[in-house]
């Protein structure tokens, strides 16, 4: 349960133990003081510094000692039934003379219908005690609540700054109230303080810091990847439908104002030719639609955290939905979710929960999956309508190539006029992306080991010395093409 409505109603109810787990201590003892004002029954808190303390009027100064035992006891005494906030209790939760008492309270062994509260921020009880708590959830604050607290931040800078004013450029301040979504009270005027004073404004380069800062607030297992490194489409060669499909669809994901209501994208799957910039292109789409790339690598919650892996999952993608507007990237997702083979079951549920997550996902993530091997994609993920698309990123031709070969070679302050590229781009037929970079790399090796300036030589002699992947494995990328013939959209 959630929100303070609920818990008027959880004390009207006379719940007998509520346990909430939260860092925000301040804001559980003040959503009580307002609830409680209709419940009609005193409200106490306990920690161990200041003994068991009456809050909700004047303090009779009758304070019980810390000791829990002894706290415990006088509660169960009490005739008048009272709401007791138990603050950081779990240390005392492993006595058992402790835990019996709590328990003869919670049945209400004792006459009087006292509220137990366990404040704090991980509270694990024991199965005796679980089945007898109710869990209470805070409430995270809403855009109202978000707007409200930056004004108070941009007030509170101005206050210590000698009137200063913040400089508020609106568009902006509403993404960053729409990105604060999802963060607690204390976490997001954490976040907005630092944006303000880091430069006494509060304007668009303050997105990106704080999609950031969002992220590592809420992935604090690790189980995403921020990439900081988003990339620019015009640092991709070719793929010119994929990114026509993704400059389309800039303005319904960002939710920009249109004349047509258009449904937003979700997500699309890109099968290819290794090293043919599937992973570029992943970066180009949130670099394409101004948001932060998340990668998700499903093996690896596998083998890092055996036997929880559907959790870590389940937590991932709500990180992920917190941290909306975004791009989520799922790397090799054939590795993680070939059903074949003997892990228990464990990727076949993985799967289905990934299915009926972007069936049914309610933030703005769109997803990007990446994978190689279609062999091993189970037909469930392939089916219409999971994937808005699914493009195949195939070996580049010889206009890409030419522009694979411009891209690095500009990169590394070279002029690609200097440079015979029709040649080049001949010589280098079948080769990926990523084996014509590498070509630029060892041809420039060989320049510098000569202690001459690369020119065109250097880079056809390396083109003769290498394999490429399409032809040492012909039959592999040959069979992967005719499959997708059928199947896929081409990404160029
Ligand atoms: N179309 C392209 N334009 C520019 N550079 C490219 C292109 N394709 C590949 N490259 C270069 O090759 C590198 C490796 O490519 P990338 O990792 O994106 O390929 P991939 O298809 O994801 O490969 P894999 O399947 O092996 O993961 C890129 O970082 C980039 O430098």
């Amino acid at each position: 349960m959630s929100g303070n409505q609920d818990l008027t109603t959880l004390l009207r109810a006379r719940t007998p133990l509520l346990v909430i787990e939260s860092a925000e201590e301040g804001r559980v003892i003040e959503s009580f003081r307002h609830a409680i004002a209709q419940s009609l029954r005193p409200l106490f808190t306990w920690s161990i510094t200041d003994g068991l303390r009456r809050i909700d009027m004047d303090d009779d100064g009758e304070h019980a000692v810390p000791d829990a035992t002894m706290t415990l006891t006088s509660i169960k005494q009490r005739t008048e039934a009272g709401v007791f906030l138990l603050l950081d209790f779990q240390p005392y939760l492993r006595y058992p003379m402790t835990l019996r008492l709590l328990r003869e309270i919670v049945l209400r062994q004792a006459a009087a219908e006292h509220t137990l509260v366990l404040v704090g921020s991980k509270i694990e009880l024991p199965d005796d005690l679980t089945a007898l708590a109710t869990p209470f959830q805070m409430a995270l604050p809403d855009a109202q609540a978000m707007a409200a607290l930056v004004r108070e931040e941009a007030f509170a800078y101005s206050r210590e700054n000698s009137g200063r004013r913040v400089e508020v450029d609106a568009d902006a301040a509403r993404t960053i109230v729409r990105n604060l979504a999802g963060l607690t009270h204390a976490d997001a005027r954490r976040i907005v303080r630092k944006l303000i004073y880091a430069d006494g404004a509060l304007g668009p380069a303050d997105i990106p810091g704080l999609a950031q800062a969002k992220f590592e607030l809420l992935d604090r297992e690790n189980l995403l990847h921020f990439e900081y490194e988003t990339a620019r489409f015009a640092d991709v060669a070719g793929l010119a439908r994929l990114k026509r499909w993704i400059q389309q669809r800039e303005p319904a994901f960002v939710g920009r104002k249109q004349t047509v209501r258009l449904d937003p994208p979700k997500g699309i799957l890109l099968l290819g030719v290794q090293g043919c910039g599937k992973s570029l292109a992943a970066k180009a789409v949130a670099g394409g639609f101004g948001v932060p790339l998340l990668r998700l690598d499903i093996g690896t919650l596998y083998n890092k955290y055996h036997g929880e892996t559907e959790r870590n999952l389940r937590a991932a993608l709500k990180n992920a939905e917190m941290l909306s507007p975004c791009v989520l990237w799922l790397d090799e997702i054939e590795k993680a979710l070939a059903t074949e083979g003997s892990d228990d079951g464990v990727s076949r549920r993985v799967l289905g929960y990934l299915l009926t997550w972007m069936a049914e996902r309610k933030g703005k993530v769109f997803l990007v999956a990446t994978a190689n091997d279609v062999s091993a994609l189970p037909a469930e993920l392939l089916r219409k309508g999971r994937f808005d698309e699914i493009f195949f990123v195939d070996l580049p031709g010889p206009e890409a190539r030419a522009e694979v070969l411009r891209i690095h070679l500009t990169k590394r302050e070279l002029n690609a006029a200097d440079f015979d590229l029709d040649m080049i781009v001949a010589a280098s037929d079948g080769f990926s992306g990523a084996e014509i970079e590498q070509l630029v790399v060892a041809a420039l090796y060989a320049a510098a080991a000569e202690d001459r300036p690369l020119d065109t030589w250097h880079l056809l002699d390396e083109a003769k010395l290498t394999r490429p992947l399409s032809v040492m494995m012909a039959d592999r990328v040959s069979a992967l093409r005719e499959w997708a013939r059928e199947r896929t959209v081409p990404a160029d």
